[in-house]
């Protein structure tokens, strides 16, 4: 069997963990980050202390600040940054690509919506790289936080694309005894539940600031997952991915875990903090914060309702109290659980 080369460009906690599962499965990989000083820490400690602390790196796994190297023949390219610098670099990719037999596969593990555009992410991927300089555009979608990846814990996720056979291969390149991939054609499903499951976390998580229990969780994470089903299904999405493991599966996860760094930023904005204060503090991305606002804007375009979207977007955009907002969702007029009653 040949060995892939791969790309995996950007070396925070997702992308470094998931550029150490393609080389524990036999990938060919060099992670990029715009940082010399973090390739060179990969390289000679096999360490990425900013991100993921006292873990060990695959010492075959190389890291470059030079993206030309890291293109280099890479059969598949890997987008892992933050929401809003994929179509900065993705423009800066697109140059470096070949084509035709040898464009790449392109595949993105982010979780969010751009902010004023709306675009989902392969959405931003296709319209900065040319058809000919790529093959299917598939998106690594599911629970799984990076620090329970890196200690191996059993992980589900999903491979979702238009082109199956493009699916397939990242299936079979991610697969091994405790990271389980399963495939799916619903893109816009899987990138809608994957970006809107961080603004209901950050929900969930200032509930749990404020002291709310089990309950409060419980109800927030089943009518997030109506509001959520609904936008996504006037966005094109299919209703059955949003009980699967890149919609409620991702919800749980984000919902429940202090892991997660939208419930954590949640959590402080409940327990009084500043937006600005938590987002300084956090030091990683929290991609619920922006996708909140595309969220909002998305679900009055489309006239669905949305209170609890509109609820954190008062709160994180229009300084509402969480106290207030929360009383106002439970003062809404008595209403049927499901539409066809
Ligand atoms: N962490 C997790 O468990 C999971 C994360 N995800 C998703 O993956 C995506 C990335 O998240 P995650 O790795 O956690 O984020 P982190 O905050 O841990 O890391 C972000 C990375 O992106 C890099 N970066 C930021 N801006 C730029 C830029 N302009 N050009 C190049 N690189 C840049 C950072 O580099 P620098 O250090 O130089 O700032 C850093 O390496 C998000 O969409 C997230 O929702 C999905 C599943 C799990
Ligand atoms: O998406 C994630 C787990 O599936 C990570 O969530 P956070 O970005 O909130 O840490």
């Amino acid at each position: 069997m040949t060995t892939t080369k791969i790309a995996v460009l950007g070396a925070g906690s997702w992308g470094s963990i998931l550029a150490s599962i393609l080389v524990q499965n036999g990938g060919q990989v060099q992670l990029w980050t715009r940082r010399p000083e973090q390739a060179a820490e990969i390289n000679e400690q096999h360490t990425n202390q900013r991100y993921v602390q006292n873990y060990h790196y695959p010492e075959e796994l190389t890291a470059t600040s030079d993206l030309s190297q890291a293109l280099a023949g890479a059969q598949v390219v890997l987008f892992t940054v933050p929401t809003p610098v994929v179509r900065s670099v993705a423009q800066q990719v697109s140059p470096l690509l070949g084509t035709g037999e040898a464009a790449p596969i392109i595949v993105h593990a982010s979780k969010g919506l751009e902010q004023e555009t709306h675009c989902r992410i392969s959405e931003i991927l296709a319209a900065m790289i040319a058809p000919e300089k790529r093959q299917g555009i598939v998106v690594l979608s599911g629970p799984s936080h990076a620090e329970e990846v890196a200690r191996q814990d059993l992980t589900l996720i999903t491979a979702a694309s238009a082109d199956l056979a493009c699916a397939r291969q990242v299936q079979k390149l991610f697969m091994n005894d405790y990271f389980r991939v399963y495939t799916n054609t619903d893109v816009i499903g899987v990138e809608l539940g994957a970006a809107f499951k961080n603004v209901i976390a950050l929900g969930a998580g200032a509930l749990a600031g404020l002291g709310y229990g089990d309950n409060a969780k419980a109800a927030l994470m089943t009518r997030g997952l109506a509001e959520i089903s609904r936008l996504g299904m006037a966005l094109g999405a299919k209703p059955e991915t949003f009980i699967g493991l890149s919609g409620v599966g991702d919800l749980i996860v984000t919902c429940t875990s202090v892991h997660s760094r939208n419930w954590r930023a949640g959590q402080q904005l409940g327990q009084g903090q500043s937006l600005e204060a938590v987002v300084q503090n956090m030091g990683m991305v929290i991609e619920g914060v922006k996708t909140c606002q595309s969220a909002y804007e998305l679900a009055q375009q489309e006239k669905i309702e949305m209170p609890i979207t509109a609820a954190i977007y008062h709160v994180l955009y229009e300084q509402a109290e969480i106290k207030s907002e929360i009383a106002a969702l439970m003062r809404r007029e008595g209403k049927a659980e499901l539409s066809w009653d």
